[in-house]
């Protein structure tokens, strides 16, 4: 019987390769070079076809990293790593990298549970030059690398490789603008693929593009002429020159205009598939002096026909089927926490049409692909710009509209003073769809989202919530989207727990909390998705002859008050839970309570992460080890009760397995 045919072009050459395999005996970018360029493809393919099939088992960022493999042989062949930099933005492209640099024999490790990381980390190589995940940071950080080396006198070079999506963050423009005035050496790979995670937006993006249309063209033409009108003296000389024909205009408006104005050489466009360009233009770059930019063009997913049909899927996923494409995931009929958020947002816009949404690029991630289309005078995709897009609501909020920010978590972190400084001190209403809350999994410490109920709930005016359920999660969308002032809803990656969704949506008041059990022997406070787990742990409490009142706080601030001071006077132990850093979260504010009411006779633990970043992982791993699923909170509630079986521990999450 013959072998199924590979549905994928280049990598069922790859398949069937006769030829040694280069990869095999690379060890570092010394044997790489010991390579001659005509092997380099082969080289390339091998890479493509280990990095499909890796993925397919563990997940990771497929698309971004297929269409950087000829860009990074080319790097690494080019210049002298480790003593030259890296510095791979977001380092959702990296597979290569690492590949090249002593990890192949555990690239199969990848992002699992004490794995290889998803992204570059300085603790796992000497070739990762800085730990990234979160976008636009390379510029700088490169930039900071080279003043270093500058000071020391060192003859090194530092280049940051930075995507086109990247590249609409504010950061990145603060790095170059730095960048341009300092004159130091630095290189800057602009990686242009034309995409984000999804099309890539914004003016700079059309600016970049090689595909000018000939309207774009006259539209900029006709900009660039009123312009030239208004330049004393040259302008109409200029002018006459830029009339001449549509062509002559085309090729004066390059996106190397942009870059030279902020003094930097810009060499390109290069065509980033292809080894003699890349390596030629590396070679000379490597001798040029002060900041350089090479812009090149790539194809997101080169190499594998699913991914470079479809990038916006093949950006991050899970396992799929290698032949396919297909992804293997068990087809749930739960629909996740941002299907749900999507879908009811669309169903309140319908009625409320102050609604408008807003996304710093991640419609799909977020939920809002459907509302785009449903709605596409109200939906308002910012780029990778989380502090513009908190702004840009704020400002939208003044007009009498209700934006609705879908972010993660972990990228609002960016735009703690935008949150306060724009919203909360004007009071203005602008809702907060908190996704990726609390545990997200393989993408870890960059990815996490254990801060939010900390650096929100400590700000005048924000009202903060977090859903038990799915069905909860719509109240509280319904219940945000009413009222008149900042308010912020957090939930969890992944499904949700399978409640029926209600027909009708209901205002829950501020700060009510819901008793779920009664009992007199514990009071477990608990928030968002800790609730389930908690009431599971309560089960196996009773087991041992303990009852306890299970609380769904629904609100991290304000809190229900007067129901937990009277239950924690009556139950006498109180027992937090929250997928969020212990220090200054929901407990915390509990705690507080207790205290400023004088309950301080209480024995209070508080259930969280310690001062610690949780590494990558699965969401099950991670919160078994933390102590956040429902076997740590009944050791943490034992422990409370004084039983044996109870861990010592329980404040901080890190402390969770050392046993008492
Ligand atoms: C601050 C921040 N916001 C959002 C993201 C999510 N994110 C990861 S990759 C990406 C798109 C990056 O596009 P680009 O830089 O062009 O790289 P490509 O994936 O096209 O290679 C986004 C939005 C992030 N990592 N960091
Ligand atoms: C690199 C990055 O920031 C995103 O691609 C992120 O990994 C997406 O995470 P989700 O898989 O949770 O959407
Ligand atoms: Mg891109």
């Amino acid at each position: 019987m013959s072998d199924p045919k590979p549905q994928f072009s280049v990598c069922s050459e790859a398949l069937s390769l006769q030829k040694k395999s280069l990869l095999d005996a690379i060890n570092s970018p010394v044997d790489l070079k010991r390579l001659a360029v005509e092997q380099l493809p082969q080289l390339a393919q091998e890479i493509r076809q280990q990095i499909i099939s890796t993925v397919s088992t563990t997940g990771g960022h497929l698309a971004p990293n297929l269409g950087v493999v000829e860009l990074t042989i080319a790097l690494h062949y080019v210049f002298d790593t480790p003593r030259d930099k890296i510095i791979w933005d977001v380092g959702h492209q990296a597979y290569t990298h690492k590949l090249l640099t002593g990890r192949k024999d555990v690239f199969h490790t990848l992002r699992q549970s004490g794995g290889l990381s998803g992204f570059p980390k300085r603790g796992e190589s000497p070739y990762d030059a800085f730990d990234t995940g979160h976008s636009s940071t390379s510029i700088s950080a490169a930039l900071g690398m080279a003043v270093g080396k500058c000071l020391k006198k060192e003859r090194r070079r530092v280049i940051a490789v930075i995507g086109d999506g990247s590249m609409t963050a504010g950061l990145a423009f603060e790095g170059l603008n730095n960048a341009g005035d300092l004159s130091k050496d630095l290189i800057v790979v602009l990686n242009d693929n034309e995409m984000s995670i999804s099309p890539n937006v914004g003016a700079l993006s059309s600016f970049l593009s090689r595909k000018l249309t000939k309207r774009a063209v006259v539209y900029a033409r006709r900009q660039f002429e009123n312009f030239l009108k208004m330049v004393p003296g040259i302008g109409d000389e200029l002018m006459l020159w830029a009339k001449k024909s549509e062509e002559s205009f085309k090729s004066f408006l390059t996106p190397g205009m942009l870059f030279e104005a902020l003094k930097f050489n810009y060499l390109g466009p290069v065509q980033g598939h292809r080894f003699d360009h890349l390596i030629e233009t590396f070679g000379n770059v490597k001798n040029l002096n002060g900041p350089v930019l090479v812009h090149v063009l790539t194809t997101k997913g080169k190499g594998y026909e699913p991914a470079e049909c479809n990038p916006t899927c093949f950006h991050g996923l899970g396992c799929f089927d290698l032949e396919t494409g297909e992804p293997k995931k068990t087809v749930s009929d739960i629909p996740t926490y941002t299907e749900v958020f999507g879908n009811t947002l669309i169903k309140l816009a319908r009625e409320d049409h102050r609604i408008v949404a807003v996304s710093a690029a991640m419609p799909d991630g977020t939920g809002l692909v459907d509302f785009r289309l449903h709605y596409p005078d109200r939906f308002f995709d910012v780029g990778i710009c989380e502090q513009h897009a908190v702004t840009f609501a704020a400002g939208i909020a003044t007009e009498g509209f209700r934006p609705v920010v879908a972010i993660y978590s972990t990228f609002l972190q960016r735009a703690y003073d935008q949150v306060l400084h724009d919203v909360c001190i004007q009071n203005l209403p602008v809702i907060f769809a908190l996704d990726r809350g609390g545990i997200v999994g393989e993408d870890g410490e960059t990815h996490q989202g254990l801060f939010d109920l900390s650096y929100l709930r400590h700000l005048p005016n924000m009202i903060l919530m977090a859903p038990k359920d799915e069905d909860e999660l719509r109240h509280m969308l319904y219940t945000a989207v009413s009222h008149v002032g900042p308010i912020a809803l957090r939930y969890p990656r992944g499904g949700g727990v399978g409640t029926p969704l209600s027909p009708v949506l209901k205002k829950i008041p501020l700060g009510q909390a819901e008793v779920l059990t009664e009992g007199d022997d514990l009071l477990i406070l608990a928030v968002g998705a800790s609730v389930y787990p908690a009431l599971e742990a309560a089960r196996g409490l009773e087991e041992q002859g303990f009852k306890a009142t299970v609380v769904n706080a629904r609100f991290i601030k304000p809190l229900d008050q007067a129901q937990i001071l009277s239950l924690a006077a009556r139950c006498g132990r109180v027992l937090t839970v929250e997928e969020n850093v212990a220090a200054g979260g929901f407990g915390s504010a509990v705690l507080e309570l207790l205290s400023d009411h004088g309950l301080h006779g209480i024995p209070v633990k508080r259930l969280g992460v310690g001062d610690l970043f949780v590494e990558h992982g699965s969401q099950k791993i991670l919160r078994r080890k933390y102590g956040l699923d429902p076997q740590g909170i009944l050791e943490g509630a034992l422990n409370l009760l004084g039983h044996p079986n109870g861990k010592k521990n329980v404040i901080w999450g890190n402390f969770q397995n050392s046993e008492g």
